[in-house]
């Protein structure tokens, strides 16, 4: 990990870490990614969250809107000018060219802003919460290490049921477009069980946080 000496920003002298350590967190549709970096984050980690950043590029003004506009027209727009998430979820899981299509809108200029975002952090290690991260080279690259949240899959319908109010066939979809479960789990240095209470989540997130603290300073 690479540090310099900033010798000219406005609070004085200070370390800058010019190539921070970040922790890639993914995991599959519900399976706790939010729950499980909440709890990173009250630990005193940075959440850089795509999810998240996704969402503020679709909101009312949102940088993406524009070319969402250009390329799937107004009936995927809201009343409120932001991205219509039900019309466009609707039609990107029924059709993957669709999906491929604002995906090519949408990941670069996410990959740009949690780039930022992971450079600008001030803290030991970044999360990286990223839900596609094991299908994309470019965020793997990024990442000293991988963690993944893990539940059954009919855990994880039940659980966006129960919170977005999606039918089971619409979360299904969601699944199925991305990378099955048994792949993820091959391709993760920690695996974070999220199959029993939040309480369980949160001793193995804390135990994780010390070791990437260690490893972080190492
Ligand atoms: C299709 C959209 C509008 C649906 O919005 P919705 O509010 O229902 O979902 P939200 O954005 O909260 O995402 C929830 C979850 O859906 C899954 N998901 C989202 N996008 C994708 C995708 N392109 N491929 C597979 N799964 C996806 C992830 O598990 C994600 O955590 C939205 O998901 C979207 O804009 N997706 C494209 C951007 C993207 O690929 N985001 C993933 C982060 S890089
Ligand atoms: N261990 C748990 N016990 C009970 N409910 C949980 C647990 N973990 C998460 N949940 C709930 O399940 C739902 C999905 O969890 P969360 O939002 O953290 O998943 P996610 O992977 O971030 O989802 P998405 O892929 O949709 O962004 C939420 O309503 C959350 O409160």
């Amino acid at each position: 990990m690479g540090r310099s000496l900033c010798w000219c920003h406005p609070r004085g002298l200070r370390a800058v870490s010019t190539a921070r350590w970040i922790v890639g967190l993914t995991g599959g549709i519900g399976s706790g990614k939010s729950a499980a970096s909440d709890r990173f984050g009250e630990r005193g980690a940075a959440i850089v969250d795509t999810d998240l950043i996704a969402r503020q590029l679709t909101a009312p003004g949102g940088a993406a809107l524009p070319a969402i506009r250009a390329a799937f027209g107004d009936a995927v727009i809201a009343a409120d000018g932001a991205l219509d998430r039900d019309a466009m979820r609707a039609l990107v899981f029924a059709h993957p060219a669709e999906r491929q299509r604002l995906e090519a809108i949408l990941h670069p200029m996410i990959r740009t802003e949690s780039d930022r975002q992971c450079v600008e952090a001030e803290t030991p290690y970044v999360v990286l919460v990223v839900p596609l991260l094991i299908e994309s080279g470019t965020y793997r690259q990024r990442c000293q290490r991988i963690a993944v949240v893990d539940c059954e899959a009919a855990v994880q319908v039940a659980r966006v049921m129960r919170r977005s109010g999606l039918p089971a066939a619409q979360v299904e979809a969601i699944m199925a477009a991305q990378l099955p479960r048994a792949d993820r789990l091959a391709a993760a240095d920690d695996v974070i069980d999220n199959s029993g209470d939040l309480d369980h989540l949160h001793q193995q997130v804390d135990a994780l946080h010390l070791q990437y603290l260690r490893l972080a300073s190492a």
